[in-house]
């Protein structure tokens, strides 16, 4: 019996490394779509149109051990601003921070975070431990016991229950989006990424989806970034921050509380049946936010003075391809329409030059005429007068 009332013996000291945790921050980030200029214009004036500005000036920065929830109504930009910080598109402006330094490297960024897509992608006739098993294996072939990775996947998830249940029929949607975040997780990304999670699920399911990930989160110090649409009192209290986004800009970057003291700066009192992010929403266009994040960036150091933190990747400079390309876009364009333009005026003034040049030949034929037939008239006179 005393055995039974004894406190359980304290676990080993654990002899995992220390865990690698990351900030990832965003610097005045900016996208917008411009003119491709087609070879096929070579020798006429390249068509240029204003480019469509999809994100302005977004700053922000994702601690460890929080989730940020990235909001604002559709066509706000989420799902652009996500694709550009999961690397997958290079902002035309501004730059990504890693851990305070400028992240130059994609395919490093890529292998300490995960990017889980909006939509679920697995083999329907697995069940879900061999669809772990499977895809751990995939990672590593020379892993000794996947088993063990699976079960404490499996655990971590609150899908141990499902172990042996196959994908395509049994499990709700809820649980296939648990299963996605699972793959994700099996390199143990440092920085996880994700475009919806909850999207198409019941309140109750994507409470679930919510919570699991508010426990990944936790468990490994990671730094979770997700886009989310119009989230319930109760999802909310599993965020620790808000990027709120209106028209690809940030419309307000921090917690609850402080969102519910700009609506208070506006002088807008949130009614009781909706929470401040949804009369926020509502109230999108009237809201007058000063930017206070600048001053809570960390930005990069400078040489003279540079930081101790060094993140694990190692970075290598190489410039953003979409700005190259549009840098070299617009010189192309500018260098053809100044040679269309020479073009033109050589063209003009050959044309005037060959105009006056007609001109003043007839003018001088006449005149010459004129005077030949002058000098003849007089030749005739004196001859007739000596005749
Ligand atoms: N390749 C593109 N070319 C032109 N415009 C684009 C392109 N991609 C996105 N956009 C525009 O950029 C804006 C932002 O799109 P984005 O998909 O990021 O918004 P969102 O907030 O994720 O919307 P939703 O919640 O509906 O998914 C939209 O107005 C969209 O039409």
């Amino acid at each position: 019996m005393e055995a039974e009332s004894s406190p359980p013996p304290s676990p080993p000291p654990s002899q995992s490394p220390p865990l690698k945790t990351y900030k990832l921050t965003a610097s005045s980030i900016g996208y917008s779509k411009s003119t491709t200029i087609s070879p096929a214009l070579l020798f006429k004036p390249c068509k240029t149109t204003t480019p469509i500005n999809i994100l302005k000036d977004i700053s922000f920065t994702a601690y460890p051990s929080q989730i940020l929830a990235i909001v604002g109504p559709s066509g706000a930009g989420k799902s652009t601003l996500l694709d550009i910080l999961a690397t997958g598109t290079s902002p035309t402006s501004g730059t990504l921070l890693l851990n305070s330094l400028p992240l130059h490297n994609p395919s490093s960024f890529r292998k300490l975070s995960a990017y889980v897509p909006q939509h679920d992608c697995y083999l329907p006739q697995l069940t879900v431990s061999e669809t772990f098993a499977f895809s751990a294996r995939l990672l590593n072939p020379n892993l000794a016991d996947v088993s063990c990775i699976v079960d404490s996947l499996l655990a971590e998830l609150r899908l141990t229950h499902l172990a042996h249940t196959r994908l395509a029929h049994g499990l709700s949607g809820g649980e296939r989006r648990r299963v996605s975040i699972g793959l994700s997780l099996l390199h143990d990304p440092a920085i996880l990424l994700l475009d919806e999670p909850t999207s198409g699920l019941d309140s109750n399911s994507a409470l679930n989806v919510m919570q699991t990930l508010r426990s990944i989160t936790d468990s490994r110090q990671r730094t979770v970034l997700l886009s989310i649409h119009q989230p319930s009192f109760k999802i909310l209290a599993t965020i620790d921050k808000i990027l709120l986004m209106s028209k690809g800009t940030v419309v307000h970057y921090g917690t609850l509380s402080s969102l519910e003291g700009l609506l208070l700066e506006n002088n807008f009192t949130v009614p009781p049946q909706l929470n401040s992010l949804e009369y926020a929403m509502e109230m999108l266009n009237q809201l007058n936010y000063k930017n206070p994040i600048i001053s809570c960036l960390e930005l990069p150091p400078s040489p003279k003075n540079p930081t101790t933190s060094i993140p694990e990747t190692k970075t290598v400079e190489v410039k953003y391809r979409s700005s190259r390309v549009h840098e070299i876009a617009v010189l192309y364009s500018r260098f053809w329409k100044i040679i269309y333009r020479t073009k033109e005026l050589l063209l003009t003034n050959t044309l005037q030059a060959l105009g006056v040049g007609i001109v003043l030949g007839t003018i001088y034929i006449n005149i010459g005429l004129g005077t030949s037939l002058e000098f003849w008239e007089k030749v005739q006179l004196a001859m007739s007068t000596k005749a």
